[in-house]
């Protein structure tokens, strides 16, 4: 199967390459081009624009910063829409709000493409071991087209109806992912400040009924200062930004979320956001604890 892939950052890299490695004929293009070339040592091949990726694919796959990034490989000159047609589909897997993603599936289809959403959960290992979990939302027949890629990709796919559902999805779970993070860096250095050994709480976290796999993966990073990024930080904070605005159009209260957002807002205002995300425990190292 040949497929097209835009956009080799943490996670498009190393999509990019399981594909290659399972057989896959991968015809890569990154915004800033010279990250191809490590992609080619793999087998790869470069495209130069987005358009000219999708002349040569009949599937394309991004995998982009944000809405922004999304739209423009899409709109903008030498994007997708300058070359998608019937019989051809785009898979945009960057996780961006409901809205952007509408829009351009409908730009797509107008061209007689095909689309389909379909944000992943799972950081820089799941990606490298072939583990996400895809929120697939769209074009069903493309889902079925494009399963051989999301098993090379993915452990598990979920196909959830109607675009927008899977970008909602996603939002969901980093809206929660990104509230836990903040109350266990709070829980982290209350343990440290009030005498406790730190290691041992991650200890008696993993004990018990909230031992999940992010403290045990995280807890012992963030105890080194360790913040190399796995998922950034940045992206963290435009995943709760675009979760309090679907909370918004939808009446629903999240002041827990509110405050993670402001965490990790005050972060980026520190020069952290291309840390990784459990840098925001760094947010309550800054604070002033004199009295
Ligand atoms: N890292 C993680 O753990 C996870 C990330 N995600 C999501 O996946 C997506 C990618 O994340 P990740 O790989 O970590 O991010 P990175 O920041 O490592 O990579 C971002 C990619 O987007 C490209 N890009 C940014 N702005 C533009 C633009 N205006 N036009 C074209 N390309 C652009 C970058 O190109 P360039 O190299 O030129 O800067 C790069 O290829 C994000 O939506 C993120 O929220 C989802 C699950 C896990
Ligand atoms: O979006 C990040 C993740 O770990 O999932």
């Amino acid at each position: 199967m040949e497929v097209g892939f835009l956009g080799l950052g943490i996670m498009g890299k190393a999509m990019s390459i399981n594909l290659l490695r399972r057989g896959f004929k991968v015809t890569v293009w990154n915004r800033t081009l010279s990250k191809c070339d490590e992609l080619v040592e793999h087998g790869a091949s470069i495209g130069e624009t987005p358009a000219a990726v999708v002349k040569k694919c009949k599937y394309t796959i991004a995998m982009l910063s944000d809405p922004s990034a999304a739209q423009s490989v899409v709109f903008d000159k030498d994007g997708v829409l300058e070359q998608i047609s019937t019989g051809k589909g785009y898979i945009d897997m960057s996780t961006v709000d409901a809205e952007t993603s509408l829009k351009i599936s409908e730009a797509i289809k107008a061209k007689g493409g095909d689309f389909l959403e379909a944000p992943v959960s799972g950081s820089k290992k799941p990606a490298e071991d072939g583990q996400l979990v895809i929120l697939a939302a769209g074009d069903k027949a493309l889902y079925e087209e494009i399963l051989p890629a999301f098993d090379v990709l993915g452990k598990k796919s979920f196909y959830l109806g109607e675009v927008g559902n899977g970008a909602k999805m996603k939002l969901v779970v980093n809206m929660i992912m990104g509230s836990m993070m903040n109350a266990f860096s709070e829980g982290l250095t209350l343990a440290e400040r009030s005498g406790l050994d730190p290691g041992t709480l991650l200890d008696v976290l993993d004990l018990g009924a909230i031992s999940n796999g992010m403290f045990k993966l995280k807890g012992p990073t963030m105890l080194k200062n360790n913040y190399s990024p796995a998922f950034p930080l940045k992206h963290q904070q435009k995943d709760m930004r675009l979760a309090l605005a679907l909370g918004d159009e939808n009446a629903v209260p999240m002041p827990v979320a509110a405050a993670a957002n402001e965490a990790f807002k005050k972060a980026r205002s520190l020069g952290l956001g291309d840390l990784d995300f459990s840098a925001v425990h760094e947010t309550l190292k800054a604070l002033d604890h004199s009295t």
